[in-house]
């Protein structure tokens, strides 16, 4: 079992996990070819202090915020989105978008991009101290306009100008295409729509397109045809998958995304999130359970779990609720039932 925890995280761990027989463990020497095309690293997107944060009702301190960035950083996440410049009267809770990345603009080795939604974000981002920003589309026209109030062609048209001005400061530039399966307003969307968006965000120079499963209803029947219409048209090498985990579907998901060639990960720690902008969307895929799926699988993410764990806690604490990640709760139980013996 102390495999699932990864390299790092061995020593420090507990014997609380002991006890399962060695032989029902996976060997990565001998790994099934069903497993075969699994990548040997993915990276890991951290998405907690803005997709987690985001949504929450009551306005949570800056200095909490670069604290729990700090964390994950320390846990060895390499890309911690920061926050978003983004309008405050749209999304209240980031409104201190520019003293969070003041703070964590010289942190650690981690990369801190932050959202932009239009060019005025954009420049507030730049002055703030941001050396990467990502920019969001939807493949529906119904929520393109509840989230950023504008059609999906417009919205293409600001992120152009948007990617032209990073051009000009070699800043690189992330895309996201929000409800790839399926949307909150208008239901079930087509791949081929997915696939348009994402062309359009690659042509203007966005270095990844993370495909965001906004509302958390894909299955891989939903997924594999929206990922095989994105992959004739972006290289999967530029891929990245944002599930949300409302129906539960988000490691079967992210497991079939690995299968076909995917190498990064969006997630998001204990589990927080949704947007608030679309109706019905919980949590991401908790970080503490991607990291575990990856070190079951034998695949490394650079990312110490005690450390995330202690982070997610941090932040569950803050919050007054109980860690949103399965494994956060199953192996601080196991570590509370080992203290006991
Ligand atoms: C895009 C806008 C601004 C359009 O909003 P609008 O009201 O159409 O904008 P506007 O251009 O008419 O300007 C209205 C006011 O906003 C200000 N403004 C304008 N731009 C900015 C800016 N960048 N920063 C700060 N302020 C700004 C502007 O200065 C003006 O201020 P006023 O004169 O009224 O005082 C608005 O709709 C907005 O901010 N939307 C963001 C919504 C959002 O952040 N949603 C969540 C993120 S997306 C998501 O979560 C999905 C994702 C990425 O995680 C993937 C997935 O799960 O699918």
């Amino acid at each position: 079992m102390r495999q699932f925890l990864g390299a790092k995280d061995e020593q420090k761990s507990s014997n609380a996990l002991e006890g399962v027989c060695e032989k029902d463990i996976f060997v990565q020497n001998s790994k099934p070819q069903v497993l075969q095309s699994i990548p040997s690293f993915v990276k890991i997107v951290e998405v907690g202090p803005r997709d987690g944060l985001q949504n929450e009702k009551k306005l949570i301190p800056t200095q909490i915020k670069v604290d729990l960035i700090r964390r994950l950083s320390d846990a060895g996440l390499s890309v911690i989105e920061a926050t978003s410049f983004v309008s405050p009267k749209w999304v209240p809770q980031l409104a201190d978008a520019k003293d969070v990345m003041v703070n964590v603009s010289a942190m650690g080795k981690a990369r801190f991009p932050v959202l932009t939604p239009n060019c005025k974000g954009f420049h507030d981002a730049i002055a703030a101290g941001a050396k990467e920003v990502a920019i969001f589309a939807a493949a529906s026209e119904a929520f393109s306009k509840s989230n950023i109030n504008c059609s999906i062609s417009e919205s293409l048209q600001r992120y152009r100008e948007v990617c032209d001005e990073a051009k000009l400061r070699n800043i690189p530039v992330r895309g996201y295409v929000s409800c790839v399966t399926g949307c909150p307003y208008e239901g079930p969307i087509k791949p081929s729509r997915v696939a348009y968006v994402a062309k359009e965000l690659f042509q203007m120079g966005c270095y990844e397109i993370s495909l965001g499963d906004t509302i958390g209803v894909s299955t891989p029947g939903q997924l594999v045809p929206m990922l095989q219409a994105v992959m004739d048209v972006v290289p999967v090498q530029c891929l990245a998958v944002h599930m949300h985990d409302t129906y539960g579907q988000a490691l079967s998901n992210i497991l079939i995304a690995l299968q076909m060639g995917i190498r990064v990960v969006d997630s998001s720690v204990s589990g927080l999130g949704g947007c608030p902008y679309a109706k019905g969307a919980s949590g991401n895929v908790a970080t503490e359970d991607v990291v575990y799926f990856l070190n079951g699988l034998g695949v490394q993410s650079d990312v110490d779990l005690s450390e995330l764990l202690a982070a997610g806690q941090f932040i569950s604490q803050y919050l007054g609720r109980q860690n949103g990640s399965k494994s956060a709760l199953a192996l601080g139980k196991a570590n509370d039932e080992q203290r006991k013996l």
